[in-house]
């Protein structure tokens, strides 16, 4: 038997547009990691508002922030972290909560019940040594709940939803679990106290294809049926694709542009997320089109002047080495931070992205046919 909407959700997630308040505020935050070799500036100026039942893609390579990004939301950042300034505003109907102010038990409050995060390895994020149900169950009594035969159950309701047999689960040792499987388990851990935001940290790297799709399946339940909102943290732009209603790429530590889903895959105006598009292959565009971006990213202890973009970006004039463009409307909803956006226009109306989005065949039909209704 699977579970239903209502079972699921103690308190049902509100619809996108409903008028509210943002769930999430970020306002203008930074993190910084002291090293030996120096401060890593690792998440710089991010400004952005997450609406309940919204689902955000963080894009960008390897060491853009997104990670950092995500734990700062959370407050499980190293203790070499700090983050200032900057403010984490939550909001849950009538609550508001200052998330860089909450301390002991109200942030473990906050982590599990408002904003749970599920993260890259699974493997590591299990406790070896403990069964799943010990772990679960551990978490079950830090949060005040006694009744360990309504926990069982619940628990085992929530792994029938992301389809794992819950008797061989419930009981197992992480290592006794393939990676896809422990990917779900954790996926039931995030669902227990029913948060209203879900933080997913690369949720379908290294697992085979079929997994991948078994758990991309799951997470647009989460988020269509369920009204969950979510920040997928991911670099592979397909799943962002198809599971986020925004998305916001990430270079150097901050949000270069953010937009709707198809203006960010359709209509992107920074020449980074551009790139970013135009350097992954397609099922159906092969490898003949497939550009990279040159050079690597910037050190983050030593950050070149100006846009930090500039040293890689075929578009840079002198003034990017010594401007740092802030994020600025480039169409409705969609903001992007370059002195230059306007030409990222004009080479897209000469060179248009025919194959817009890099999905499968299957995938890309279904996201063309939802640009042309949209
Ligand atoms: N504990 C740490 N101490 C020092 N520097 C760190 C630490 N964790 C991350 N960093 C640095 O912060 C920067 C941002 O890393 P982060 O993991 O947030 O990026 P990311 O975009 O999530 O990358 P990935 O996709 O590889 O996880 C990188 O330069 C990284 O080396």
């Amino acid at each position: 038997m699977s579970l239903s909407t209502t079972e699921l959700r103690k308190d049902p997630g509100q619809l996108p547009g409903d008028g509210q308040k943002p769930a999430l505020s970020l306002q203008n935050v930074h993190v910084i990691y002291r090293t030996r070799r120096g401060k890593v500036q690792a998440v710089r100026g991010v400004s952005l508002d997450l609406q309940a039942g919204e689902s955000l893609a963080l894009i960008g390579e390897s060491g853009s922030g997104k990670t950092t990004l995500g734990l700062a939301i959370v407050q499980l950042l190293v203790s070499t972290a700090r983050v200032e300034p900057g403010t984490i505003i939550y909001r849950r109907g009538d609550r508001e909560v200052d998330v860089l102010q909450l301390k002991g038990a109200a942030l473990r409050e906050f982590r599990w019940r408002d904003c749970a995060m599920v993260f890259q390895s699974a493997l590591n994020a299990l406790n070896p040594v403990l069964r799943v149900w010990d772990q679960v169950w551990d978490t079950a009594k830090a949060h005040g709940w006694n009744d360990r035969k309504a926990v069982h159950e619940r628990f085992l309701d929530l792994l029938r939803f992301v389809q794992l047999d819950p008797r061989r689960v419930i009981y197992a040792f992480p290592h006794e679990l393939s990676g896809g499987m422990r990917q779900r388990a954790l996926l039931a851990m995030a669902l227990l106290l029913d948060p209203q935001i879900l933080i997913l940290d690369e949720p379908t790297t290294a697992l085979d294809i079929l997994t991948q799709r078994t758990i991309i399946d799951l997470l647009r339940r989460l988020k269509e049926e369920q009204h969950f909102t979510m920040i997928f943290i991911s670099h592979d732009l397909a799943i962002a694709a198809e599971l986020a209603d925004r998305v916001a790429t990430m270079y150097a530590g901050r949000v270069v542009e953010v937009g709707a889903v198809n203006d960010i895959f359709y209509r992107p105006r920074h020449p980074y997320t551009l790139g970013l598009i135009r350097a992954v292959p397609t099922v159906t565009g092969g490898f003949e089109e497939l550009a990279s971006i040159p050079g690597s990213p910037p050190d983050l202890i030593n950050l070149p002047g100006g846009c930090k973009f500039h040293p890689r970006c075929p578009f840079a004039t002198e003034r990017c080495h010594h401007e740092e463009p802030d994020l600025e409307p480039v169409g409705p909803g969609h903001q992007a931070a370059c002195w230059h956006w306007t030409e990222v226009e004009k080479e897209l109306a000469r060179n248009p992205l025919h194959r817009g989005v890099p999905l499968q065949a299957t995938q890309a039909s279904a996201q063309e046919s939802r640009e042309v209704q949209s």
